[in-house]
């Protein structure tokens, strides 16, 4: 704990104000997530997750004193047994010679008594520190989950979701074995070392600091431990998620990893990082063949030496017989706990790095925050767009976005087209505010994107990516995405309105058709139709559309134009084109290359023209016929 008391928080950290001191950038959140630790940042990294699990306790303080009161009478319990037995040696048995039989009846009720107390406290022991673990891996998993979907976008397409899958399982599970296995026996162990440690003291010190001498090789030994468990419980960590990820990654592009014979190099892959996951876990498991045995060894040790001693003071007549072996067995008492320690130091130090991997996570921030004081977006939106002196770069390495200058009065359709990396879908990512602008401000009705709350910003402008994703749940949940409280009357009529009543209906279970259940899988432009009835009730004044660029059968294209006009009617459209009969239906088309607006106009003065749209427009044409 001292470590905590000394160490600044974070954002007192100077950036670097010794050689030593790590700059706060180069451990904060995930930034040290796949790096080997220095000391200095592993204090840090330290300090962050104890803040993390203290803030997790502090609602259960009352729970925990409870804990403690009743690992108190457990070891209460526990440890009347040694004074017991020497009781029953030294007094009982001489006065049942002498033909008193009272005091040998008295130390067996004793002795069960103990028994019976301990029985019963260890299992309440055991009930409560189920209770409050699960209490608090359950808020846990919660924040890191509520944690995740907060952050932005930008975020989420660095760390990948097979990393924020580790965190939420193989982390937490850590966690949880820790909490499952291991709080019992410290609660046990350390007042065990202590009470006993003290009794042996007070019973006879000489003796007493003879067994304790053995303190001193064993904090070397753990200390030894503690740097080498430490390093390799990071690196499983690591390799774990990494693990994760790749079979995440390889599960979500199944169709990719087949199509393109990807398996046997993924196979490859996939087994080193699996090799390395397996190779951290054995080389923890060395450190501890080495680290337990030598701990028994000191331990076996001190009880031969407090034995040769204890011998030659009996033979002196200055100590029993029975007080020896009440004192044999606590020096035994002491050793079997600091054992249970060990391991559960193990458990420790595999937490401490996944709670330092969680900690990470849960101290990023999202990169587009809601404001601290938003501005309303009145009831009415009408859905005028500027982009003022806009310039914006994903990193340092390039600016993709140089100067955009752009306003598009309400209502009116714009079709985006360039080549590939032009930069279409960023100015799109712009405008639904997934990333902000480096400089210059994007505004709708004349407020800046990031004066406005998540729901008014999404109320007023709503994407429909290129994926057309569907969440699990029936067609009816996934078009209810637009509007959550809508009736099913409405999740209909917006069906009916874009053109997708019909195929829906058709459905197994119509509406209520699961989408991830044979039967209800949709082909991609029903999938788009689902996106776009979405979209339609949802009802927002600015809707951008990153069209698709998988070609459809001609009926499904037909369907999907029909939809379009049903969805773009009276509301601002931006859309990202890949089909020249949705640039034909746009009132205006916008040309980019290098991250520029080249050309501006609608779809006809740009055809008469002799620019790039008038070029691709005749490519567009020849492609067709
Ligand atoms: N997340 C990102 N991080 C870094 N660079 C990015 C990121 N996304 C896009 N870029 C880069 O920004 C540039 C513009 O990309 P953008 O996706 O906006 O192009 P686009 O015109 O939409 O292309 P396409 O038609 O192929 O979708 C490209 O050079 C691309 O490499």
């Amino acid at each position: 704990m001292s470590v905590q008391a000394t160490t600044p928080g974070p954002d007192q950290v100077p950036e670097s104000d010794t050689a030593l001191e790590p700059k706060v950038e180069s451990w904060r959140g995930v930034a040290a997530e796949d790096q080997e630790v220095s000391v200095a940042t592993g204090v840090h990294l330290q300090a962050r997750s104890r803040r993390l699990l203290a803030d997790l306790l502090r609602p259960y303080k009352f729970r925990m004193f409870v804990l403690l009161l009743v690992t108190a009478v457990t070891q209460g319990s526990y440890l009347a047994g040694p004074l017991i037995v020497a009781y029953g040696i030294d007094t009982a048995i001489p006065a049942l010679i002498r033909g008193d039989g009272g005091p040998l009846v008295l130390t067996t009720i004793a002795y069960l008594g103990a028994g019976v107390i301990n029985a019963l406290t260890r299992a309440l022991f055991t009930r409560l520190t189920a209770t409050l673990s699960q209490l608090v891996l359950l808020e846990l998993r919660q924040r890191t989950f509520r944690h995740a979907q907060r952050l932005s976008v930008d975020f989420h397409e660095k760390y990948t979701s097979g990393k924020v899958i580790s965190r939420l399982s193989s982390d937490v599970e850590t966690l949880r074995d820790l909490a499952a296995e291991g709080l019992d026996n410290l609660a046990n162990s350390v007042l065990s070392v202590l009470v006993v440690s003290v009794t042996l003291v007070v019973y006879d010190w000489k003796l007493g600091l003879v067994a304790l001498a053995a303190f001193i090789p064993i904090a070397f030994l753990t200390r030894w431990y503690q740097r080498a468990s430490q390093k390799i419980y990071r690196r499983t960590r690591t390799a774990i998620a990494a693990t994760i990820t790749q079979f995440a990654e390889t599960m979500n592009g199944m169709r990719a990893v087949q199509a393109f014979r990807r398996e046997s190099k993924n196979k490859q892959i996939f087994g080193s990082l699996n090799k390395e996951y397996s190779d951290a876990t054995r080389d923890s498991m060395f450190v501890l063949a080495i680290f337990t045995p030598a701990l028994r060894l000191i331990g076996n040790i001190s009880l031969a030496v407090v034995m040769v001693l204890g011998a030659m003071r009996v033979i002196d007549g200055t100590f029993e017989i029975g007080a020896l072996a009440a004192f044999a067995l606590y020096v035994r008492r002491m050793y079997d706990p600091l054992e249970e320690l060990a391991y559960f130091y193990n458990g420790l130090q595999s937490a401490t790095a996944a709670l330092e991997k969680i900690s990470g996570l849960l101290e990023e921030q999202p990169s587009v925050p809601e404001p601290a004081k938003p501005t309303a977006l009145p009831a009415k939106v009408h859905g005028d767009v500027r982009f003022d002196d806009v310039q914006f770069a994903y990193n340092e390495h390039a600016k993709v976005l140089p100067d955009i200058q752009l306003e598009i009065p309400a209502g009116q359709t714009v079709a985006v087209v360039g080549a590939t990396g032009a930069g279409k879908s960023t100015l799109a990512k712009l405008l639904s505010r997934f990333y902000d602008p480096t400089e210059g401000t994007v505004s709708l009705d004349g407020i800046s994107l990031d004066q406005l709350t998540v729901p008014d910003l999404r109320r007023g402008v709503v994407m429909v990516t290129q994926e057309s994703f569907l969440f699990s749940g029936s067609v009816a949940d996934n078009i209810a995405l637009g509007k959550p409280d809508a009736t099913r009357a409405e999740i209909e009529a917006a069906a009916d309105a874009i053109g997708a009543g019909e195929f829906i209906r058709s459905l197994p279970e119509g509406f209520d058709t699961d989408v991830r259940k044979r039967g209800g899988r949709l082909s991609a432009g029903q999938r788009q139709l689902v996106a776009f009835a979405r979209a339609f009730l949802a009802d927002p004044a600015v809707l951008i559309l990153d069209e698709a660029t998988a070609s459809l059968d001609i009926p499904s294209e037909r369907a999907v134009q029909h939809a379009l006009q049903s969805v773009l009617a009276g509301r601002t459209a931006v859309i990202i084109a890949h089909r020249l009969s949705t640039v034909l239906i746009a009132d205006r088309v916008l040309v980019m290359e290098h991250g520029r607006i080249v050309e501006d106009g609608s779809p006809d003065e740009l055809i008469g023209g002799s620019g790039h749209f008038a070029g691709l427009h005749k490519a567009w044409k020849q492609s067709l016929v």
